[in-house]
């Protein structure tokens, strides 16, 4: 076992960082649902790394009406196929008009074909997103590269690093 992860590249998000950008995400959201005055009905959040950024853009788009879908597909940075576990309650999501489904991000996209599947007129967001699956995302916050890896806050803590000088 190596304690370098696979990947070229890493984009670490503090908790901080994931509250403004969830933020600017209701930001964009906001009076674009089909509402009266372009409201939203209903969240729903993708459990679990969508579970933090559909709580702060419920807040502040007002939504009391909070639902969670969770799909498994990853274990660590490997992928299988991705599975729905647990829907949400599907007669108040009807077919999903009116309805904001929110991830922390989009990859290959595989998690949003089940979840788009299940609701197709809801409207999807995501905080981050890689170009293979922005299409299935109606609207995001911030685009990285395919090779780099996301780190969320809830995955990472502070730690000591060695100063550069002396490490070689
Ligand atoms: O676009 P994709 O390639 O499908 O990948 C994106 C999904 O992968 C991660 O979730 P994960 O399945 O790791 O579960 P978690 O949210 O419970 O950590 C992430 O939170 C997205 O939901
Ligand atoms: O924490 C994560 N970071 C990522 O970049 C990613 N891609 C899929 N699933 C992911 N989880
Ligand atoms: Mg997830």
């Amino acid at each position: 076992m190596t304690d370098r992860l696979p990947h070229e590249k890493g984009f670490h998000v503090s908790w901080d960082q994931l509250h403004r950008d969830a933020r600017a995400l209701a930001w964009r959201l906001q009076g674009q649902g089909p509402g009266e005055d372009g409201a939203w009905r209903m969240v729903v959040a993708i459990t679990r790394g969508g579970m933090a950024p559909a709580m702060i853009a419920a807040r502040e788009l007002d939504i009391r009406l909070v639902d969670t879908i969770s799909v498994k597909s990853y274990s660590h940075q490997t992928q299988g196929a991705a599975e729905i576990i647990k829907t949400p309650d599907m007669d108040a999501v009807g077919d999903g008009t009116g309805v904001l489904i929110i991830d922390d991000l989009v990859d290959t996209g595989k998690t949003l074909e089940v979840v788009r599947a299940l609701m197709p007129k809801a409207h999807v967001a995501t905080v981050y997103a890689k170009p293979k699956g922005r299409p299935m995302v109606e609207t995001f916050i911030t685009e990285v590269s395919q090779d780099t890896w996301i780190f969320f806050p809830w995955d990472m803590a502070l730690q000591y690093v060695e100063p550069y000088r002396g490490k070689d």
